[in-house]
């Protein structure tokens, strides 16, 4: 393995994996840290954790447990991958882990580039824009779990960090990667370790990447891998796939502008069911009624509890953040179970925790990656019959949850 990377969380992961395995490498996801050996023909690795919304230590400790497993197999540059949102807190994680990494690795000159200009994200001036909106206008600033309510990126991390936080402005990153080694050096000898780097288009990440060649770290959200796969020798090529009968279901619970409206689209189109929060916190409604509801549809069911800011607000409000967070994980953790086991072999998720619960619940362990389905999400084999495709929140088109279905069974 020459590539090692660590996601904070699942769909994310798959993001990046979806990245490098469009770049030309041989890319595996793992769910969590492997007990043994990666197979020999991997050249890049994906370590898939729950980090980005858990206790920082704990972050901490995942993340170089990942490292250690990650250097074991030998690799040579290791990217730590979080949301092209930014999504963190003030106490982190992004800056805690991004620490504690570079500390281990000695390294210096780490890039922080959550670009990724397929999805809208750019990176201008230090500050993050999504399409044409400031991130603290875009609909981030309700986020349940991470509401981010400034678009600085360099203000946001500072308070992260034991280290002082630079910049690679626009100017240095479109003059092409020695402008950029050499802004980076700059940088370094200013005292700067974590440096934002500015990227408002593909071609910038490609640049950024061929300047990132043979640096011990860099973070980013997935875009910052487009340019890594020429660093290893490796050229773009068709991802293969070979699709999935039998029954499929989607859940959601994503919160999110994006998934609310794919909600929208395919309730209105196919069975949905709305899990209301608050019946499962107070467990009036239980993954088993869900399960089987499910399980009793013809066709492409859904089932979610994506709710609005208002509704979510609320919930918390009563019940807690982390408190209704959990159960309801825990609830689309078992739904998931109970689906499986009761023959559904392709699952669409919403939702980055969401997701990762249910990729945990199921105790997938490696995933292999297939083709994009849309910018960021690709199509994953968890196993000989069983199929997914975990959409983070923000990502897909409006239809996204039939077009999934439709690639995962391998239709174009
Ligand atoms: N109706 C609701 N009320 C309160 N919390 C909810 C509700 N529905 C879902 N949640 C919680 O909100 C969180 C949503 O986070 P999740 O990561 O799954 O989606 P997202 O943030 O939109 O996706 P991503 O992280 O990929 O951007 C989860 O912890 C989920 O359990
Ligand atoms: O970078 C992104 O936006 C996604 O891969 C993600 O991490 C959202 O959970």
């Amino acid at each position: 393995m020459r590539l090692g990377c660590i996601g904070d969380d699942f769909t994310g992961s798959s993001d990046l994996a979806n990245t490098l395995a469009k770049g030309g490498m041989r890319v595996v996801q793992y769910t969590g840290i492997p007990d043994g050996p990666a197979a020999p023909w991997v050249e890049a690795g994906v370590v898939a954790l729950k980090t980005r919304s858990i206790p920082v230590k704990e972050a901490v400790r995942q993340s170089l447990a990942a490292l250690d497993w990650l250097r074991a197999q030998g690799c040579e540059q290791i990217l730590f991958k979080y949301c092209s949102t930014f999504d963190s807190t003030p106490e982190g994680n992004i800056g805690p882990v991004a620490d504690a990494l570079a500390e281990a690795l000695d390294a210096r000159k780490v890039i922080v580039c959550p670009a990724f200009p397929g999805t809208g994200r750019s990176i201008y001036q230090g500050h993050l824009f999504v399409a044409d909106r400031l991130l603290n206008e875009c609909g981030m600033q309700n986020h349940p779990l991470t509401p981010m309510t400034d678009p600085d990126i360099r203000r946001w991390l500072a308070p992260q960090t034991r280290h002082r936080v630079g910049h690679v402005a626009a100017g240095d990153v479109f003059a092409g990667p020695e402008r950029i080694a050499a802004a980076l050096e700059a940088q370094d000898a200013a005292g700067h370790r974590l440096i934002v780097v500015d990227a408002l288009r593909d071609a910038d990440l490609v640049a950024i990447g061929a300047a990132a060649k043979g640096l011990p770290l860099i973070t980013g959200g997935s875009g910052i891998a487009i340019g890594l796969p020429a660093n290893f020798g490796c050229t773009p090529a068709p991802v293969p796939w070979q699709g999935q009968g039998g029954r499929a279901a989607v859940l959601s619970g994503s919160c999110s502008t994006a998934t609310r409206a794919q909600v929208a689209h395919h309730a209105a189109r196919h069975p949905a069911r709305e899990i209301p929060a608050e019946e499962v916190i107070e467990g009036r409604l239980s993954a088993a009624e869900i399960a089987d509801w499910i399980l009793a549809q013809e066709g492409l069911p859904l089932a979610y509890s994506s709710a609005d800011p208002a509704e979510v607000a609320r919930v918390q409000e009563r019940h807690g953040r982390a408190h209704a967070a959990e159960t309801l994980e825990a609830c689309f953790a078992e739904i998931a179970r109970r689906l499986v086991a009761g023959g559904i072999t392709r699952l669409i998720t919403a939702g980055g925790e969401t997701s990762g619960a249910v990729v945990e619940g199921l105790q997938l362990g490696t995933l292999d990656i297939g083709p994009e389905i849309d910018p960021g999400v690709p199509a994953l084999r968890a196993g000989p019959d069983l199929v997914v495709a975990l959409k983070s929140g923000n990502f897909g088109a409006v239809d996204f949850f039939e077009k999934a279905d439709a690639r995962l069974q391998g239709l174009p």
